[in-house]
């Protein structure tokens, strides 16, 4: 009994809830009130419409497992519980006669058996209290069966309560879900629209953020304009200010300038009155200025005679020495033998330094004249044949001695004025003379430079200058040049096609003193520089042979002849004149030459010394002539060179000899040769000059 009441305390317990809701078949759940009422209960629309689709309701039913209660719970023999009566466990012994009973119970009952009879009395009794019991729970469950049953009742009633909730639930929830679809549709639709609206709206933006951008762009465009605007109106504003300052300016400036016009018109007036006394001044300046101007011809005339004058009392063959500078060739060891063994008996000591060595080179030339620069003086000293020595001095006196270091634009100095002459009208002839080495071609050629350059460029720049000054008198000039090469007594054209010694030239004299030669080319000249050209080109004509004395030894006479002819416009006097410059071959003897073995060079120094040695028969003939004896001949004819220098010889022409010394000792002999050629000529008088002129004498 105890257990049974321990077992139903737990169902109580369980049959809680049912005081509320009648617990009901598994196939029947019913629905509880409030759940029901809680889970179909719809959502209340507390503001706008959800844009979402709202889930159907979930009705949720709580299982629950409940026992038959139309019978006691009868336990499974599997079941692990307790049985459900007796005090105790019943024994097999207990169990046993059970069976026995049914079987026999009538012997039983007459007949006790002791101890099993007392056991079977307490088995019917304990079995009759269990039925007892089992009536009393039969009856205490049919209580319970009748109020579980009036509890179904209520169940059943409330669950059709609650099915008719349900369906009428269903039906509202149909219903709302109907209207949710509606809504959801309408939901759908606004959606649409609200996307459509967007997409219009985005465009709309695009568009307008484009507008935006253009006008930004042009708001940009406008700010740019509007600074420029701003900056040409300050710049306005700046040039307004400075035009009204200048504007000031200029009001006071007219003040003034109106001031000084009154003032002005005034003065013109006094000047006006003026002006016929300053004409009438004008007049006799114009013929003051045409009488002056007559007065210059005059005295451009004047200076003409008095230079010509002072040209002929200075003589008009004239004689320069130049020595030329030691050269670092002239030191080489080829040029100290010959030295040695030159005719001046110098002998020669080891050489210790250069200066020793200049030394024992240069001959021993003293130049005395420190004032004119006139006079030469040569020494030297021999041993003689008893042994003793013998000192010797030699002096000269010429027109001008030129030491080693004179330079070239000195010589010209004085070789100028021979230049002037010839612009008016005179013949004129310079020639440089020496023996090889001694420097002839680089005074009258030069070299390269303007400070080097020879007399030949320095007398045509010369004689242009003077041409073009000479305009400016009413002279007009026209020159013309050539040049000729004598060698081996050959004229050759030293500006032709270099022909040498194929064509034969012929020397032509005319009454008028004009000299001429047959086919060579006369070229006429138009300025300074194109006579540079022409000695160029001559110079690499020009026939050089080599000889012992010197590798550039030139064995020909160069004669370049420059003709002048002039007339003025304003007297209508006329005047022509030549410059011949003339660099001579070598003069050395023929010993000296080293030609003694070579058949062509003895030719061209047999050559060389007959024109020279005809050129001092010239030039004696004249002074001879110039003293007095009148008919003398003058054997012009002798030599090439001398006929065709016969009118720059002549009592006509105006002549310079330049005697080029060399400073070696070794070359003493051949200078001291030299330097008595050169008296002789220096001291030969030759006549008066005579312009040739042909409209007007001078
Ligand atoms: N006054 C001077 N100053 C410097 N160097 C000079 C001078 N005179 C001559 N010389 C030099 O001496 C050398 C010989 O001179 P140049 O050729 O003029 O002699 P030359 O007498 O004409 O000889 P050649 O008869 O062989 O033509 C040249 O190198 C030249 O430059």
């Amino acid at each position: 009994m105890n257990s049974l009441k321990r077992k139903a305390a737990p169902e109580d317990t369980a049959d809680q809830p049912r005081k509320r809701l009648a617990p009901i078949p598994e196939s029947k759940q019913p629905l509880q009130d409030s759940k029901i009422a809680t889970n179909l209960a719809l959502p209340k629309r507390t503001g706008p419409p959800l844009l979402t689709r709202p889930r159907a309701p979930e009705l949720t039913i709580p299982r629950r497992t409940t026992r038959a209660t139309s019978a006691p719970p009868i336990r499974p023999p599997s079941a692990g519980g307790r049985p459900i009566a007796g005090p105790s466990r019943p024994t097999a012994a207990a169990k046993r006669p059970i069976a026995g009973r049914v079987a026999s119970g009538s012997a039983a009952a007459s007949k006790p058996n002791g101890p099993f009879d007392f056991q079977f009395q307490a088995l019917q009794d304990q079995v009759s209290s269990i039925e007892t019991a089992r009536a009393k729970d039969a009856a205490r469950l049919a209580a319970d069966m009748e109020s579980e049953r009036a509890k179904v009742a209520e169940l059943q009633s409330n669950h059709m309560a609650l099915s008719r909730e349900l369906a009428t639930a269903k039906s509202q929830e149909i219903n709302q879900r109907r209207e949710l679809g509606i809504a959801s549709d309408e939901i759908e639709q606004l959606k649409r629209r609200h996307l459509n609206t967007i997409a219009d709206m985005e465009m709309d933006m695009n568009r307008k953020d484009r507008k935006i951008r253009e006008l930004e762009e042009e708001l940009r465009n406008c700010q740019g304009d509007l600074d420029r605007e701003r900056g040409a109106v300050a710049t306005l504003k700046a040039t307004v200010s400075h035009q009204s300052t200048a504007h000031i300016t200029f009001t006071t400036q007219i003040s003034a300038l109106q001031a000084q016009i009154t003032a002005l018109q005034s003065a013109l007036d006094i000047s006006s009155g003026q002006k016929t006394q300053h004409e009438y001044d004008l007049e006799a300046a114009h013929k003051r200025i045409a009488e002056l101007k007559e007065e210059t011809l005059q005295g451009e005339t004047l200076r003409r005679k008095l230079h010509n004058m002072v040209q002929e009392l200075k003589g008009n063959i004239r004689v320069f020495c130049r020595v030329r500078p030691l050269l670092p060739s002239d030191l080489t060891p080829g040029s100290m033998s010959k030295s040695s063994s030159s005719g001046s008996g110098f002998s020669t000591p080891e050489p210790e330094d250069e200066n020793k060595l200049k030394e024992i080179a240069k001959a021993d030339i003293a130049y005395p004249d420190k004032l004119d620069h006139r006079e030469i003086v040569v020494n030297s000293s021999s041993e003689s044949a008893m042994g003793s020595e013998r000192k010797d001095e030699w002096a000269f006196s010429f027109d001008k001695v030129f030491e080693p270091d004179s330079t070239q634009a000195e010589v010209f100095e004085e070789v100028s004025q021979l230049a002037q002459s010839c612009t008016d009208g005179y013949n004129v002839c310079v020639f440089a003379y020496g023996q090889t080495g001694s420097g002839k071609s680089f005074t009258m050629e030069g070299g390269s430079t303007d400070s080097t350059a020879g007399m030949i460029p320095r007398a045509v720049e010369q004689v242009f200058r003077v041409a073009e000054e000479m305009k400016a008198k009413g002279w007009d000039y026209t020159l013309e040049g050539q040049m000729l090469e004598i060698y081996n007594e050959t004229i050759n054209d030293l500006l032709g096609k270099g022909e040498f010694d194929k064509k034969k030239h012929e020397i032509k004299h005319d009454k008028t003193g004009r000299t001429t030669v047959t086919d060579v080319n006369v070229i006429p000249l138009s300025s300074s520089h194109q006579v540079r050209t022409l000695l160029s080109l001559a110079q690499s004509r020009r026939t050089v042979a080599a000889t012992l004395m010197n590798e550039r030894s030139s064995r020909s006479h160069s004669v370049f002849t420059l003709r002048i002819r002039g007339t003025n416009r304003m007297t209508g006097e006329t005047c022509e004149g030549s410059l011949n410059l003339v660099d001579l071959a070598g003069s050395e003897r023929l010993e000296k030459s080293g030609a003694g073995n070579d058949k062509d060079r003895l030719r061209e120094t047999q050559s060389i010394n007959r024109s020279l040695s005809a050129l001092g028969d010239v030039i004696a003939a004249l002074g001879e002539k110039g003293e007095g004896k009148g008919d003398k001949h003058i054997p012009y004819r002798n030599s090439k060179l001398t006929y065709l220098l016969q009118n720059s010889l002549s009592g006509n022409s105006k002549t310079l000899m330049v005697l080029n010394l060399s400073p070696l000792a070794s070359h003493l002999n051949e200078s001291l040769c030299s330097l008595r050629f050169a008296t002789k000529v220096n001291n030969t008088t030759i006549g008066t000059a005579k312009k040739q002129g042909r409209a007007a004498t001078a």
